[in-house]
C-alpha cells in the first residue's frame, strides 16, 4: 500500500517539467550567489503548495500537483519565467554551478575558506604543496551498481541486498564524498569501486576511463582502510619508506625511493614525528591524526591516479578531521581522483567535498554537487525547520528522522489520512515512508538525467584509454630487493621480540632448573643412563613445543599488513614467505645454544666439542621443522584460537608417540611416530650421546641417524611448502 501511494505521488508532469528546466539550464552561464538565493526561494515556493480538500489522497495531490504545474507552465510561457526556471535550475539540479546558503539560515553552514585552515598546527610550517607529477587521469564512473551477499543459515540461505542501483561518477580533480547513516553501504560501494570486491553477486557497470578494472589499476589506486593497518615498532619515516622502496617503479633508484618518502613527510607534515615509532595497543606511539596521515602517505607515495579513502576522519577533533580532507582537496587539485566514505562532517568539511552521493539502506538519495544538496532536498519538499548542519540534516533524512525537518505535503497527508503503519507516535511519517519517498523523488527526477550524461564518452585519446586496459602487473622491486627490503623490515619491526626479557628469563629458567634437577648426572649406570634418556627427551619435547607455538602466530597475526600489500601487488608471497620465515631464524638459534650450554655442562652430558655441536645441530633441526608446523596450521586456519587448538592436540599427539612414554604401539598407529619430530630428535639425541655405550637403549635401537636427519628435512620443507600454498589461497577481496 506505501509503496503504491508512495511511488506515484513521486513523479508527475511538473517533475518533468523540472527536469527539462534543469537540462535546459544546464547550458546557461554560472549564476551568482544571488541566483542561488532565487532559485532556492523557487524551490521552497515549488513545494509549499497548501494541502486542501479533494476525495482520495492520490486524487488530491495530483490536483495540487497540477495547480502547481499550470503555475511553472504559465511562467515558463513567459520570458520571466524563462529566466526564473534557469535561476531555479542553478539552484536545484545537479548541472547548477553552485549555491551558498544564506548564513543566518544554516547557521553551520558558513562557506569555507582557506583561511579558516590552521597552518600546519603540529609542524608549525606552511601547508606543503603535493606532488603534481603527471598521473595517468582516471574518470571513474559507475552506473546501476547494485551488490548483494548470499547470507547462509543453518538450514536456509537467503540474499541481502547491500547497494541497490547506485550511479554517480568522479573526474580527476574532484572530492567525491560517500554518505549515509551506519550500515548504508558505504564502505561496502568504497570497496567496489576500489576493484576490492569482485563477486558474481554484483551488478551494474563500473568503469575507468570507460574501461573495466583490469590488474594495472592495482598501482594506480591507492586505497585507505577504515582501520590503520601499520606496523607498530616501525618509525614513520621507516613505514613509508619501506613502502616507497617497495612500491615504487623500479626505473627509480634506491636513493630516489628514500628522497620520495621524505617528500610524502614533508607534504603532509609529518617532519616532528618521522622518528617516532607508530605505535598500538600496547606501545605509545604517534597521535591519531598522524597515523591516519602516515596511511594517507603509504598510498600517495605512489603517485595513485584514483586514491579511496574510508572514514579517513573518524576518532579525530574537527581540527584535525578539517586539515585531513583539506589534504584531500589539495590532493585533488593536483589531478588525483578522490572518493572518501565520511560519517558525519562538520559544515566546514562538508563543504570541502565537490560531489555527494547521500546513501540510505543501500538506495541512492542523492548524487551530485554536494553545495547542491541542500537546495535538492528543498526542493523536494524537506528542509531543515531549525540552524542545522548540512551533514546531519541530511544524515537524518538518510535515516528517515524528520524532526526538526519540513515534509512535503505528499507525506503529510500519508498521515493525515490516518495511515498507522505509516505514522510515528508524534505524527510524523515513519522511517521507511520518507525513505521510500526519498528514494523515490531521485529515481523519478535525476537518476535518468545523470545515466544519460554518463554515457558521453570520457574525452581521453585511444592510447590513455587503452593503458588502463593493460593486465600487466607492475613491481616496484626484483624478486631479491623485495626479499631484502621485507627481510630487514621484518627484523625491525621484531627487533624488541628478540630481547623480549621474559623470553629469555623463560628459557633460561627452564635450562638451570634442569640442570639442578639432573645435575651431575651419571650415565654410566643403568638408572643413571635411564634418567639421563629421559633429559634428552624433554630437550626434544621442549624445543618441539616452543617453536611451534610462537610460530603459529606469524602469519594470523600479519593478516591484515599481507591482505593489505598484497591488494595492491607490493611484493610477491614468496618473497615474503621466504623473507618472514628466515628474519626471525638467526635469532630463534640464539636462545638454544645458551639453554644448550646450561643444561650441557650442569647435568654433565658426553663432552666433547663435537658431541656438543651434533646436539645443538639436532636441536636445531628439530626447532626448524617445529616452525614448520606451526607456521602452517596459523597458515591454514589463519585464526588464532582454531590454531592453538590444533597445535596443542598436534603437539601432544607427537609428544606421546616420541617414544619414551610407551614402546609398544598397536600397529595400526604405530606410523603416528614417523611424523613426530619429537621422536627423530630423540633418537638423534640418544645417538649423540650413547651410541658408543649400547646400540639399544630402552627399546630404541640407535642406527646410522640418516632416516631421523631426511625425516626431519622433510619436515623442514613439508610445512613451509604447506604453508605457503594456505597463504596463496587466502582470500583477498574486502568483505570475505
Ligand atoms: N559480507 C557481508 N555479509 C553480510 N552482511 C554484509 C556483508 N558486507 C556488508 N554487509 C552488510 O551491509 C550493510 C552495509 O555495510 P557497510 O559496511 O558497507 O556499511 P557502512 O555504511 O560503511 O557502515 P559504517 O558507517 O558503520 O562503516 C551492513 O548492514 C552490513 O552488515
Amino acid at each position: 500500500m506505501e509503496n503504491a501511494s508512495t511511488s506515484s505521488l513521486a513523479r508527475t508532469k511538473s517533475d518533468q517539467l523540472l527536469e527539462t528546466v534543469a537540462t535546459t539550464a544546464e547550458k546557461s552561464p554560472p549564476s551568482a550567489e544571488g541566483g542561488g538565493v532565487l532559485s532556492r526561494k523557487s524551490s521552497w515556493r515549488m513545494t509549499a503548495s497548501s494541502p486542501g480538500g479533494g476525495g482520495g489522497r492520490n486524487t488530491y495531490i495530483r490536483k495540487a500537483r497540477s495547480a502547481q504545474l499550470k503555475v511553472e507552465v504559465d511562467e515558463v510561457g513567459s520570458g520571466v519565467a524563462l529566466s526564473r526556471a534557469s535561476s531555479a535550475s542553478l539552484g536545484l539540479s545537479f548541472s547548477f554551478t553552485g549555491f551558498t546558503l544564506p548564513p543566518d539560515e544554516i547557521a553551520d553552514s558558513k562557506p569555507f575558506s582557506d583561511d579558516d585552515i590552521p597552518e600546519d598546527i603540529e609542524a608549525g610550517t606552511p601547508k606543503p604543496k603535493f606532488q603534481t607529477e603527471p598521473t595517468l587521469p582516471i574518470y571513474l564512473k559507475f552506473t546501476d551498481v547494485t551488490y548483494k551477499v548470499v547470507m547462509k543459515g543453518i538450514t536456509t540461505t537467503k540474499e541481502k541486498d547491500i547497494l541497490k542501483g547506485i550511479t554517480g561518477s568522479v573526474n580527476p580533480g574532484e572530492v567525491l564524498a560517500l554518505m549515509g547513516p551506519s550500515g548504508s553501504g558505504k564502505t561496502s560501494l568504497l570497496n567496489l569501486l576500489g576493484g576490492r570486491l569482485i563477486q558474481s553477486t554484483i551488478g551494474g557497470s563500473i568503469t575507468y576511463n570507460d574501461q573495466p578494472y583490469s590488474k594495472f589499476l592495482k598501482s594506480r589506486i591507492g586505497f585507505v582502510t577504515q582501520d590503520d593497518v601499520l606496523f607498530p615498532h616501525l618509525t614513520v619515516k621507516e613505514t613509508l619508506t619501506y613502502a616507497a622502496r617497495l612500491r615504487l617503479p623500479n626505473t627509480l633508484t634506491k636513493e630516489q625511493k628514500e628522497k620520495r618518502a621524505l617528500e610524502v613527510i614533508d607534504e603532509l607534515g609529518l617532519e616532528r614525528c618521522q622518528d617516532t615509532m607508530i605505535g598500538g595497543s600496547y606501545v605509545r606511539g604517534i597521535s591519531g591524526g598522524e597515523r591516519k596521515r602516515v596511511c594517507i602517505g603509504n598510498e600517495i607515495i605512489i603517485n595513485p591516479s584514483l586514491l579511496f579513502l574510508d572514514e579517513p576522519t573518524s576518532g579525530l577533533d574537527s581540527t584535525t578531521a578539517l586539515r585531513i580532507v583539506q589534504m584531500l582537496q589539495d590532493i585533488a587539485e593536483a589531478g588525483k581522483t578522490v572518493v572518501t566514505t565520511i560519517h558525519q562532517p562538520s559544515s566546514r568539511l562538508f563543504h570541502k567535498f565537490d560531489k555527494l552521493i547521500l546513501l540510505g539502506k543501500g538506495s541512492l538519495l542523492y548524487f551530485g554537487k554536494a553545495s547542491d544538496a541542500m537546495d535538492y532536498f528543498q526542493f523536494i519538499g524537506c528542509a531543515p525547520l531549525i540552524a542545522m548542519n548540512p551533514a546531519e540534516f541530511l544524515l537524518d533524512l538518510a535515516n528517515g528522522n524528520v524532526n526538526d525537518i519540513s515534509v512535503p505535503s505528499e507525506l503529510k497527508d500519508i498521515v493525515q489520512v490516518g495511515n498507522a503503519e505509516a505514522e510515528t507516535c508524534n505524527g510524523k511519517p515513519s522511517a521507511s515512508v520518507v525513505q521510500e519517498y526519498l528514494v523515490e523523488a531521485y529515481d523519478s527526477r535525476v537518476a535518468e538525467i545523470e545515466k544519460t550524461k554518463l554515457m558521453v564518452p570520457v574525452p581521453l585519446d585511444v592510447e590513455l584509454k587503452s593503458k588502463v586496459c593493460s593486465c600487466k602487473r607492475q613491481w616496484g622491486a626484483s624478486w631479491f630487493e623485495q626479499f631484502s627490503i621485507l627481510f630487514s623490515r621484518g627484523f625491525k619491526e621484531r627487533r624488541h621480540d628478540y630481547f623480549s626479557w621474559l623470553r629469555i628469563t623463560q628459557v633460561l629458567a627452564t635450562a638451570v632448573i634442569l640442570g639442578l634437577l639432573w645435575w651431575q648426572s651419571d650415565a654410566k649406570t643403568p638408572k643413571g643412563l635411564q634418567d639421563q634418556a629421559g633429559l634428552l627427551f624433554f630437550i626434544a619435547v621442549f624445543w618441539g613445543f616452543f617453536p611451534v607455538f610462537t610460530a603459529i602466530f606469524t602469519f594470523p597475526q600479519e593478516r591484515a599488513m599481507l591482505t593489505k600489500e598484497r591488494t595492491t601487488d607490493m611484493y610477491r608471497l614468496s618473497a615474503y614467505f621466504v623473507a618472514r620465515t628466515t628474519s626471525d631464524l638467526l635469532l630463534d638459534l640464539v636462545l638454544p645454544v645458551f639453554f644448550l650450554l646450561l643444561v650441557y655442562f650442569m647435568a654433565n652430558l658426553r663432552l666433547g666439542s663435537g658431541r656438543f655441536f651434533f646436539s645443538i645441530l639436532t636441536v636445531f633441526l628439530c626447532i626448524i621443522a617445529a616452525q614448520g608446523l606451526g607456521l602452517a596450521i596459523g597458515a591454514t586456519l589463519m585464526d588464532l584460537k582454531r590454531a592453538t587448538t590444533l597445535a596443542s592436540v598436534t603437539v601432544m599427539t607427537f609428544m606421546l608417540a616420541g617414544g619414551f612414554f610407551v614402546k609398544k604401539v598397536p600397529i595400526f598407529i604405530s606410523w603416528i611416530r614417523y611424523i613426530s619430530f619429537n621422536y627423530h630428535t630423540y633418537k638423534l639425541l640418544l645417538k649423540v650421546q650413547y651410541e658408543h655405550i649400547t646400540p639399544t637403549i630402552d627399546g630404541i635401537r640407535i642406527d646410522s641417524g640418516f632416516r631421523e636427519v631426511a625425516a626431519l628435512t622433510a619436515m623442514v620443507f613439508g610445512y613451509r611448502l604447506l604453508a605457503y600454498l594456505s597463504l596463496r589461497r587466502m582470500k583477498l577481496q574486502a568483505g570475505n
